[in-house]
């Protein structure tokens, strides 16, 4: 049966070719493709388009891991990872393993803070994460340059690949060496799944743990727990790159995000020169959280998302599809929908994340201590609150029952990092200029997530505070 809305088929995407159909969008470089999805956006708004797209095979680097699975492996990968993110587990991963891994990154940072030295800061949010996340998948130390972590990477590029090239079959045939040899370090270490002595006091276990005992089988454990590792290591790391990237180019923003830390630590008491960063959360920091989904929105680390009917389905429109069609959405382009977003779309606009109230008065149940500690008014005395958007508008952590498993880690984790990061240094992007001076639009390669092509490179600088920067005045 053919796809189609009511009795008529659903209308083709621009540039449709005959024979061809799609195919050519998908062997262009990755964001040629993501501007393809936005300018379908664009012209057709929310309507469903029919386009045709080469499948995509994933199943050789994530197995049965809870990305891939379904039916009763789905239900007990995710049962067992949401018994292990339990409120205590996320308090240590995040209160005590973040701080650490995120200290020692202040320090190698500061080490380089001459404004002279280029640094990497993809490279450094990559390692705070592999460490954080290999901590909760194995309660083991991983990090970014571990023989596994590159093999895991290069694997990666090579399954979005396949997404992109129509031929993958043939040209794996030919040049894919490398690519199974990396699949087989992925798969093959199972040692991983092994815990360790050195378990960060306080955490219960590890996910390693409680997929064994959700799911017996070794093999497939060592693919969970894999699963568990990827969705949550670069989505955030990449995350946090491109909001560095847009701070660097809207400094007034960071200005906005130094005086919330500074109303934070002037209400908790807290050191200014190395501030504790459990200070830091989504509830006491909303302006920090709203910075971060405000480059989420721009930037989000999964910007195109597939899947395959198992049965004939209709969609929420009316669309028809029978068993076996490919499903695909574009968070980018979504993210991107001016009759989502407004007129002012493609402005860096934190505050659109925000509602204000006046602050308040000191019968209100926000002035007392126990109920909201650290929510503190913004300089004209007003109290910020997040306000989240529905799933159908953004899509970036998915929805329904196949949302994000790490949206709150993810979250918690960004607050702490962003805070402390914009708080202790000012940043200068140091990629080199184009010929016209200005440095060039940022890309990203073919990959299953968005990686910063190139790195994030820039100059570092240590702000320094005195106890009377934050409390004088
Ligand atoms: C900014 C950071 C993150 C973003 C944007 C993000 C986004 C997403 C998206 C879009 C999906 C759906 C994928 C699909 O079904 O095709 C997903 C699933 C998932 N995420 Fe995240 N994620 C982030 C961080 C994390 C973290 C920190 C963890 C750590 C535990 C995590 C764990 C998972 C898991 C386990 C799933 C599979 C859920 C299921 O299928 O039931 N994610 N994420």
């Amino acid at each position: 049966q053919p796809i189609r809305r009511g009795a008529t088929p659903i209308p083709k995407a621009p540039n449709t070719l005959p024979l061809l159909g799609n195919a050519l969008h998908f062997l262009r470089p990755r964001h040629e493709l993501l501007a393809w999805f936005a300018a379908c956006q664009r012209r057709h708004g929310h309507a469903t388009l029919q386009i045709s797209v080469p499948t995509s095979r994933s199943r050789d680097l994530f197995g049965h891991g809870i990305i891939n699975a379904d039916g009763h492996l789905w239900k007990a990968q995710r049962r067992a990872g949401l018994a292990f993110l339990s409120a205590a587990n996320l308090r240590v991963l995040t209160e005590a393993a973040l701080p650490l891994y995120l200290r020692e990154a202040v320090e190698g940072l500061g080490a380089r803070a001459d404004g002279r030295c280029r640094v990497d800061l993809q490279a450094v949010f990559h390692e705070i994460t592999t460490r954080l996340m290999g901590r909760m998948a194995y309660d083991m130390e991983m990090h970014a340059d571990d023989e596994f972590t590159l093999a895991f990477e290069y694997a990666s590029g090579a399954t979005a690949e396949r997404f992109q090239n129509p031929l993958w079959r043939f040209t794996e045939l030919l040049f894919g060496f490398r690519f199974r040899r990396a699949l087989a370090l992925d798969g093959g270490d199972e040692e991983k799944t092994e815990t360790r002595e050195d378990a960060l006091g306080g955490i219960s276990g590890s996910l390693v743990r409680s997929l064994l005992e959700a799911i017996g089988d070794e093999t497939l454990v060592a693919d969970a727990a894999l699963n568990y590792l990827s969705a949550g290591r670069d989505t955030t790391a990449q995350g946090l790159t491109w909001t560095l990237h847009l701070l660097m180019r809207h400094p007034h923003e960071a200005a906005k995000m130094r005086r919330e830390i500074r109303r934070i630590l002037r209400s908790a008491g807290g050191s200014a020169s190395e501030p504790d960063p459990s200070l830091f959360t989504p509830t006491s920091a909303p302006y920090t959280l709203a910075v971060f989904y405000e480059a989420l929105r721009f930037y989000p680390p999964i910007p195109i998302e597939i899947k395959q009917t198992t049965a004939p389905s209709t969609l929420p429109d009316g669309t028809f599809l029978p068993k076996d069609s490919v499903l695909v959405w574009s968070p980018w382009s979504m993210n991107r929908s001016e009759i989502t977003w407004g007129p002012d779309v493609a402005e860096f606009r934190p505050d659109r994340w925000l509602s204000y109230s006046s602050a308040p008065s000191a019968s209100h149940p926000l002035s007392s201590p126990s109920s909201s500690p650290t929510i503190s008014p913004s300089d004209d005395g007003e109290v910020p609150r997040f306000v989240n958007r529905s799933v159908g508008e953004f899509p970036v952590f998915n929805g329904g029952p196949r949302i994000c498993l790490g949206k709150k880690m993810a979250e918690l984790i960004a607050v702490q990092v962003l805070a402390v990061v914009v708080w202790s240094f000012d940043f200068v992007d140091a990629a080199t200029p184009g010929p016209d001076g200005t440095i060039p639009e940022r890309k990203s390669p073919i990959s299953l997530t968005l990686p910063m092509k190139g790195g994030l490179p820039c100059f570092v600088r240590k702000r320094s505070y005195t106890d009377e920067d934050v409390y004088g005045g």
